[in-house]
């Protein structure tokens, strides 16, 4: 409470002073304080003969997107201002369910097209997320064009961007989220200040696509696939690899359609990848020239290892569509840190991926042609054209549970 005491007509528009509170106690006494005030102010005007009481002006201003409520009172009698008394207020129930949660995405950047950061970026702030952004390449476009050209961020300059936000006091993060590296390097850097902003608090989750390569072709140097295994992966809370990167990271190549005991190939193989670190694995597709099954279909498998050590496996089988797209792989991860965030449910968060992405690949083959001819990389999405598919987050397939909880 602010009272001020200057004669008419200082009714001043000067910012009124505020109080900030967190917690229902403390919002139950802001009420009974606001009430109290209210009935002196009346009390006051009532009981004043000489009463110069103008136009009472109380503003409440209840902000959906800060989730505050403000009570602004301009009041004033007898000569007096009695006022600028502002009162502004949430629980902390309130505050922490409704504040926007930021995520630190560390992935490739494209002048044109959808890869890495552009995709992530766009889907997490159209679901409201705060998305701060390094570039580990910023590049003309993606890979798949005839020519790139563009620049690889380095190990020194990642060193430098951290320091920054170390010294500034701005590694405060809810979601880390990592794409493409590069290099065992720049790595290494990535996971000393994931370390260190996960040192500060239990809460927060770290999204790690396992970027190696794909058809036993490597996208990386080399130097990566060891800081994978022994740096980032016990760090990571979901990982997405391919089939290709788990092989690389358990060490051992999977024959899926040539074994026998195909089922238990698959969830060995995650089992393998679980004792690495992340508590969360989806394989986002698997096509049916690995698995044996229905040409026309893809299957995505995702596990989950609980503290007792139990494992929760399911699979989703979605239509395998005509082309090939990139940066789905870059939008897959980002939309399950969204639906994740939301949902607290593994399960959920893959059902709404899955669909939200068949609807964009859908939106993208409807709407673009091929790039071009020398192009082998089909289309850029139609991420903008696919604003309503991906706020709507339709469940279009569901999850299948796999009847096994394999304990270890
Ligand atoms: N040809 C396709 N048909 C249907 N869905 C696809 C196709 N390509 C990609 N997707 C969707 O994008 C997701 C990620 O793509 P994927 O190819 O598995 O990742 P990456 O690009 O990392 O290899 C898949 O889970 C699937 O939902
Ligand atoms: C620079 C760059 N980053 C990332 C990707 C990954 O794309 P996707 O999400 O399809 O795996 C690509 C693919 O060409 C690329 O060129």
């Amino acid at each position: 409470k602010n009272v001020t005491s200057r004669k008419r007509p200082h009714t001043s528009r000067h910012k009124p002073a505020s109080i900030k509170l967190c917690g229902p106690t403390l919002v139950r006494m802001l009420d009974m304080v606001c009430d109290r005030a209210r009935q002196l102010l009346m009390k006051t005007q009532r009981s004043s003969s000489d009463s110069t009481y103008q136009k009472r002006q109380m503003i409440v201003d209840d902000d959906p997107f800060t989730r505050t409520l403000s009570v602004t009172d301009y009041a004033q009698f007898n000569n007096t201002l009695v006022g600028d008394c502002c009162l502004q207020a949430c629980s902390l129930e309130q505050y922490e369910s409704h504040r926007i949660p930021r995520v630190l995405s560390i992935q490739s950047h494209v002048v044109h097209g959808f890869v890495g950061n552009k995709c992530a970026a766009f889907i997490l702030q159209l679901y409201g997320f705060e998305v701060d952004i390094i570039n580990s390449v910023h590049f003309s476009n993606h890979t798949g064009y005839k020519t790139v050209k563009g620049s690889r961020l380095t190990a020194d300059e990642l060193e430098a961007i951290f320091q920054g936000l170390l010294i500034n006091e701005l590694l405060e993060y809810d979601y880390i989220l990592t794409g493409y590296m590069g290099s065992g390097e720049l790595l290494h850097v990535v996971a000393k200040y994931v370390r260190l902003i996960k040192s500060k608090s239990a809460h927060i989750k770290y999204i790690c696509d396992p970027v190696i390569g794909d058809n036993n072709k490597l996208y990386v140097d080399r130097s990566c696939i060891e800081v994978y295994k022994n740096e980032i992966l016990p760090l990571a809370d979901i990982v997405t690899p391919n089939d290709f990167e788990i092989e690389v990271l358990i060490g051992k190549e999977l024959d899926y359609k040539n074994d026998e005991n195909q089922e238990e190939v698959i969830w060995q193989s995650l089992r393998s990848l679980h004792k690495m670190g992340p508590s969360h694995i989806i394989i986002s597709s698997i096509s049916a020239d690995k698995t044996g099954g229905n040409q026309t279909m893809l299957q995505m498998r995702a596990s989950t290892q609980f503290l007792d050590n139990q494992y929760q496996t399911f699979q989703i089988d979605f239509p395998h569509l005509e082309g090939s797209f990139t940066g789905t792989g870059d939008s897959f991860s980002a939309l399950i840190l969204a639906w994740f965030h939301k949902e607290n449910n593994l399960i959920r968060a893959c059902e709404r991926s899955i669909s939200i992405l068949h609807q964009i690949l859908r939106k993208t083959i409807e709407i673009s042609k091929p790039i071009n001819t020398h192009n082998r990389c089909g289309h850029e999405l139609c991420l903008i054209e696919s604003k309503a598919i991906i706020e709507c987050g339709e469940i279009l397939f569901h999850a299948v549970l796999n009847d096994k909880h394999l304990s270890s």
